[in-house]
């Protein structure tokens, strides 16, 4: 997985795993340092720091677990690399374009230049450590995103300030939303000629109805943007970076008070005075504050008063604080650093219910799997409670099995280190967790898991829900979403197909998004995905890393079908097998239950008349659920999956001998005849689409769209450019990347995420049968 192949070293109790290029090893990490790739000069950890069993368990009021996150090409990649370099964990800025960042490790993430896995490091920042995770922007992989969220404490959203809110943007803020964690925005890129603050805060309120807190502004625009007034201290940076080769490091400091420019004076005073206005109003501590002591003179607030009122606004959710600068042009991310200190959360300010009933027990969550070739499959957990011990047995709750972890490691960078022990709040890598998924639980043993419950009974007494004491201590994992892409996948000889289902399933254990199945008719092996370059990716690293060259059936959209009204049906089965009579009648009646408003399918119930099931025994019941079940498989219009069916199982009188086996098959062919006389109806996934495109390139850009049976929802003006907001079936945007850039030579970009299942209208449901009769004739 990792470019380098990783060999272990051990140094005294810790174990340094280095790369493989020339690499010096002495006595102690300090004076680990290699070159790799004839390039980049990699260090192992920062000279002032002594050892890493020092910095191994921080104070938890320092850890700042952090995800970044953005719509695709905001430069969370590069502003990582900087961030990596300025605290001194790397020794020369990796560069995306060059392909040799830390973070983008893959190799079809250096090739392509975005980021495909989320990936966590870790590395110190003005005696904090910052446990980081840098996140995919593109929407084939919103899923990584999620997971990183589930686990993260802190966001820090990157904008392009050329481009406002962006469509994905937008979507990973909902999610950060959904897991309730507080948020920085960085409007990154204001060298760009169409950086705008006023813009960008603009479309943060618009687009996210968020409530940004302008902590900076900006000191000149475009190429001569050179510098930041801190609205907060009151203090102007200044970087003389006139060259990329010069790295920003070292910036000038002084108070804005000595600043020989009037109008930049004018301009930060007013923004201070609206910062402190407005953080009043958010904050009841600070505007008693502000009335009491600083009534008459709100400059004189001091700078700390200011800083810990706007971390309260933070924590709360009450406001984002904005920050500007251009990663690129290495300016700006020094002070992004202090503000993920100052501003974001550690893990003890954060509430998390289940936890606290493992008191100083371990519970930690698996929000990531990667395999690596030499030492198996390594687990990234996030540790809620306790302490983490390698060469210890750990339970997963999920799986319900006890399981033996061998090594712990913190990601340091590109590095890992092998460590003694880890404490609650941090991110840890676990080798020889064989079996654990993502989104798992972990803990230190049953008699752990039994004392929470009873803490938990305890605490939620009179209150304990249905679905079990056990239940209630599982850290919620991550929702996955359905795949709308699938295709067949072939190893180019039959002796391949094992290594290629191994390949597979270690894939699948990497990435919950990424669906297997077997087809029942024709015995293939069908991979469903998130996108076309979800899929490509897939079949890259198939060859890449398992060595197979596989072979992909053409896409296919992942169509699912429902029915259009309610139907009563009844069917017997009587068939003599041996001397063994079987006989089964059964009523049923199916019910349309479509949610049109939501962009997940609904999925499909089994509910039944009371008397029923008050007669049905437990596993004639299963022997129901399995037939019904076996139905929603295939649905009876064109083979899709069936969503959105409500059954109700009305009567089941079954003659003494029946076995369960033909009891399933009557209940199926009784769902079959019910679902075709209710009126079968095709669903098919339409995507939201966002093309940011030039003037010039509009019309050809809509007339394309047109026909693909697009619906044009809006179009925008940004700077030079039109933002084209559009809806689209998916089966009509397959090959849409190249189509657009040979339509407009290149300049326009846009993204496309799944908005809503649709009924399909009978002409393309017409096309579509007759498309599938000769594809599989
Ligand atoms: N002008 C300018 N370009 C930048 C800046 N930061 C990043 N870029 C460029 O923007 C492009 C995308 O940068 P990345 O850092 O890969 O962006 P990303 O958000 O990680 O991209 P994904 O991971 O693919 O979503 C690259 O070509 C960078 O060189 C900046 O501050 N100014």
């Amino acid at each position: 997985m990792r470019l380098r192949t990783v060999l272990g070293i051990g140094i005294g109790k810790f174990s340094v795993l280095v790369g493989g290029g020339k690499g010096l090893l002495k006595n102690g990490p300090q004076t680990c340092r290699w070159r790799l790739q004839g390039r980049r000069q990699y260090s192992f950890l920062p000279d002032d720091v002594k050892s890493p069993r020092a910095v191994v368990n921080p104070d938890i009021s320092k850890i700042r677990n952090i995800g970044i996150m953005a719509h695709i090409d905001a430069g969370k990649t590069t502003t990582t690399e900087r961030m990596l370099y300025y605290s001194g964990y790397t020794r020369a800025l990796g560069d995306v374009d060059d392909g040799d960042t830390v973070t983008d490790f893959m190799v079809q993430e250096r090739e392509r230049g975005i980021t495909i896995q989320s990936a966590a490091v870790t590395f110190d920042w003005k005696k904090h450590r910052i446990n980081l995770i840098d996140t995919p922007g593109h929407v084939d992989f919103t899923l990584e995103v999620e997971r990183a969220l589930r686990v993260l404490d802190g966001a820090v959203a990157v904008f392009d300030a050329s481009a406002g809110v962006e469509a994905q943007t937008l979507t990973v803020w909902r999610q950060a939303e959904k897991h309730h964690v507080p948020c920085i925005c960085f409007l990154n890129k204001m060298d760009k000629p169409g950086a705008s603050l006023h813009f960008s805060i603009e479309s943060i309120k618009k687009k996210l109805k968020a409530n940004p807190v302008i902590l900076q502004i900006p000191i000149g625009s475009g190429k001569s943007f050179t510098g930041l007034i801190d609205l907060i201290t009151n203090q102007q940076m200044t970087w003389r970076v006139k060259s990329r080769a010069e790295d920003g490091r070292v910036f000038e400091t002084k108070s804005l008070s000595q600043s020989d420019d009037p109008e930049l004076l004018q301009d930060a005073m007013e923004a201070r005075a609206a910062l402190i206005e407005q953080v009043a109003d958010l904050d009841d501590e600070f505007a008693e504050l502000l009335l009491g002591v600083y009534g008459e003179n709100f400059d004189a607030v001091p700078p700390a008063k200011l800083q810990e009122a706007v971390r309260r606004v933070t924590l709360a959710r009450k406001g984002v604080p904005v920050l500007c600068g251009s990663s690129l042009r290495n300016k700006g991310v020094q002070p992004l650093l202090d503000a993920i200190t100052a501003y974001l959360p550690a893990p003890n300010e954060r509430h998390h219910d289940l936890v606290r009933w493992y008191q100083d027990d371990l519970c930690a969550l698996a929000f990531k799997v990667v395999h690596d070739k030499q030492r198996g499959p390594l687990v990234f957990v996030r540790i809620y409670s306790g302490t983490m011990k390698p060469q210890s047995a750990v339970l997963n709750i999920n799986r319900n099995n006890t399981e033996r972890m061998s090594r712990l490691l913190l990601p340091f960078a590109d590095q890992h280190v092998e460590i003694p022990s880890l404490t609650a709040g941090n991110i840890a890598l676990c080798v020889g967790l064989k079996q654990t998924v993502t989104g798992d639980t972990i803990v230190s043993s049953k008699a752990s898991a039994v004392a929470a419950v009873r803490r938990a009974q305890k605490e939620k007494e009179g209150e304990r829900k249905r679905g079990g004491e056990q239940a209630s201590l599982v850290l919620a994992g991550v929702e996955v979403p359905e795949p709308v892409f699938f295709c067949s996948i072939e190893p180019p000889t039959m002796s391949r197909q094992a290594d290629l289902e191994n390949a597979l399933t270690c894939l699948q254990r990497e990435d919950p998004s990424l669906k297997v199945r077997v087809d029942s008719d024709s015995g293939q092996t069908i991979l469903c995905g998130m996108g076309e370059l979800h899929i490509e990716i897939l079949h890259d690293r198939i060859r890449r890393e398992y060595g197979i060259e596989t072979h992909l059936g053409p896409l296919q959209v992942a169509y699912r079908e429902t029915i259009l009204q309610s139907m009563a049906t009844t069917d017997t089965l009587d068939r003599t097998v041996g001397e063994r009579r079987h006989m089964v009648t059964v009523s049923v009646v199916v019910c349309p239950i479509m949610d049109s408003s939501s962009s997940s399918l609904t999925s499909c119930e089994i509910t039944y008349d009371e008397e029923v099931e008050e007669q049905l025994s437990p596993d004639v019941r299963d022997a129901v659920e399995n037939g019904v079940n076996s139905s929603y498989l295939q649905g009876p219009l064109l083979g899709y999956p069936v969503q959105g069916v409500s059954t109700m199982i009305q009567s089941v009188s079954m003659e003494p001998g029946t076995s369960l086996a033909m009891l399933s098959a009557c209940v199926s062919r009784c769902m079959l005849k019910a679902l075709r006389q209710a009126g079968g109806q095709v669903l098919e996934p339409v995507m939201s689409l966002e093309v940011t495109v030039g003037e010039e390139h509009l019309s050809s850009v809509l007339g394309d769209l047109a026909q693909r049976r697009g619906a044009i929802r809006d179009i925008q003006s940004r700077h030079d450019s039109k933002v084209l907001l559009a809806t689209a079936p998916l089966a009509e945007m397959m090959g849409y990347s190249t189509a657009l850039r040979t339509l407009t030579s290149g300049n326009a970009t846009f993204s496309l995420q799944l908005d809503i299942y649709e009924a399909m209208n009978p002409q393309h449901q017409n096309a579509l049968r007759r498309n599938q009769v000769f594809l599989y004739a």
